[in-house]
Order: C-alpha cells, then structure tokens, then sequence
C-alpha cells in the first residue's frame, strides 16, 4: 500500500515489504513543519544527523549528540501521522559494544516515539544490529559513504568502485543477515548498486546510487534548494526555497527602509471595530 493511501504509518514490516516493489519514498525532516509537508507523501521520514550540517552549521556530522537527535526527533515526530519516523544514531553512540547501542537506541525510541533507528556500518556492525534486533529495535542499516567515517575515508568519495566492490557487497549481505530491515546506500556505483538490490532480500534506499534502488532518500533542504552550502552531485533541486527566502527577506528590508511595511492592514486602531 503506498504512502498516500494510509490511516497510519507504515510499520518497519511494511518497509520491509516493499523491496522489489512501487518505490519507497524517503526524506530527511529535522522540524515539525518540515515533517507535515511530507507526512502521508513520503513512506518514511529520517532523522538524520545530517542537522549538524543542514540546521546547525556544523563542518561534519560527527557534532552531533544525543541530546540533538532526540530534540529533533520530538519536533518530527509532532508533525507526523502517516509517515514512518526512522531516527540516525549519532557518532559515538553505539559503535563500543551492542549494549551501548541498545541503550541509546532504546533513549531515541522512549523519548521520540522512532519505529526504527539507523547506524553506519556494515560487517562491523552486523552483531549490533541482530542484538537490538532482537531485543525490540528494528534497524534500517546504512553502507557505502558512511559520513560518520568522514576522517578514515578521507573524504565525501564515491564508494565501491573496483577492488572495493565485493567488501560493500559482504557488508550489505552481511547486515541483511543480520536483520536489518533495510539498507541505505550513499555514493556507490549504480551498476554495483543495483547488484545488491538483486542479491540481498532487504530493501535498498539508495542516495547517489541508482533508480534500481527499491528506494529513494533525499536530504529534505537539499532537494528543495534550501540548503546551498554545498551541492553533492546526486542532489536534485526540485525548489528554490533558499533564493526564495533571500529575495522575501530583501523585499521585507526594502519595505521596512521605506516605510511601507507595515502598511495600514497590518496596524490596529485605538478602538476596536464597532465600538
Ligand atoms: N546537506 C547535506 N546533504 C547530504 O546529502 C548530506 C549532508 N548534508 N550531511 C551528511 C552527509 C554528508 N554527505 C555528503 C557531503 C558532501 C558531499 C559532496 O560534497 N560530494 C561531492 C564530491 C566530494 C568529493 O568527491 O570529495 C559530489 O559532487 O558529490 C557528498 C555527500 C551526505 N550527507
Ligand atoms: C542522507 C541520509 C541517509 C542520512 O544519513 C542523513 O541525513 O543523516
Ligand atoms: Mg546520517
């Protein structure tokens, strides 16, 4: 069943699913209006520790803390009734051992009301995901360009390519074995991209992979021109909000200089009307 045609959201299991299937629809959401412009539109909105980045100005994703995920996580969770809300666990919080993941994961559901949660990794990672699988956490993994790793990467590179093909490959199966619902794949070759959605029976959400995906994901500001910091290569703008916002703002300031804002409809008499 699509998004648009539910009650209420769909579950980690309806996720599941769609592998194979109408595509999945995703974005990222960080705040409560945000998340009402996708709710019933998109099959599962992310909270992604990308709001370093997009809201907070950091240089990286690895700023990011608890406190923010579950804060942004409240405000997404506010505007949402349709739409799955999924949450990123941030750097740090569950790469020591699967009882601190399990800890801070259980925190962002408790406290946000998350289906699911999202970590970076792949093989490394695969124990982790079957014990908070197994105890109640149901986990989307994300493979490929894993942003957390920026400083053993060396960079936002494509992922995969050549002789590192068959090591993404063990990772996707490997956290597909392990349970997790689904995978997002960053920034790997579409051809490589779609062999993994053949081979593995999770669905793929992919972001700079390939349309073969069985889904797709987004970063919400990117995708409508908001955020312009920076442009990645698989961002498509379907908006230009952030030149919107620019020329709204020195329309405002013009009119304020000029004294026709506020005009007389915007002010209020000494008496109320009919009195
Ligand atoms: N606004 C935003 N969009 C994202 O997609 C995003 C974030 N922030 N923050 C967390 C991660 C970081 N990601 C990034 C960040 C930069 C590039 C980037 O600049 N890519 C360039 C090439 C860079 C290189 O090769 O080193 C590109 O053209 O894709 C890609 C993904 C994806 N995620
Ligand atoms: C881009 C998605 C997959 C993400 O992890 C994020 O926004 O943090
Ligand atoms: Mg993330």
């Amino acid at each position: 069943m699509s998004a648009t045609a539910r009650k209420t959201a769909p579950l980690p299991d309806d996720i599941r699913a769609m592998k194979g299937g109408t595509p999945i629809v995703s974005l990222t959401a960080y705040t409560t209006p945000m998340a009402r412009m996708m709710d019933g539109v998109c099959d599962f909105a992310l909270v992604g520790d990308s709001v370093g980045m997009v809201l907070h100005g950091m240089p990286s994703t690895l700023g990011v803390t608890m406190d923010m995920m579950v804060m942004h996580g409240q405000a997404v969770a506010r505007g949402l009734t349709k739409t799955m809300l999924v949450i990123d666990m941030p750097f740090g919080s569950y790469e020591e051992s699967p009882e601190q993941a399990f800890r801070n994961a259980a925190r962002l559901m408790r406290e946000t009301g998350a289906a699911a949660v999202k970590l970076e990794g792949g093989m490394h990672m695969a124990e982790t995901i079957a014990f908070l699988v197994a105890r109640g956490v149901p986990v989307m993994a994300h493979i490929g360009l894993t942003p957390q790793s920026i400083n053993t990467l060396g960079g936002y590179k494509v992922q995969g390519r050549d002789d590192e093909a068959q090591a993404l490959k063990a990772d996707a199966r490997a956290v597909a074995e392990a349970g997790a619902f689904s995978v997002v794949l960053e920034k790997v070759p579409a051809k490589l991209a779609d062999e993994i959605t053949a081979e593995i029976a999770i669905p793929t959400i992919g972001i700079g992979a390939s349309a073969g995906c069985d889904g797709q994901i987004l970063v919400v500001d990117d995708m409508l021109g908001l955020f312009t910091a920076f442009k990645p290569k698989f961002v498509k703008r379907y908006g230009t909000l952030g030149e919107d916002g620019e020329a709204a703002i020195r329309a405002y300031a013009d009119e304020v200089r000029t004294r026709s804002f506020p005009a007389p409809e915007h002010t209020f008499a000494d008496k109320a009307p009919g009195k």
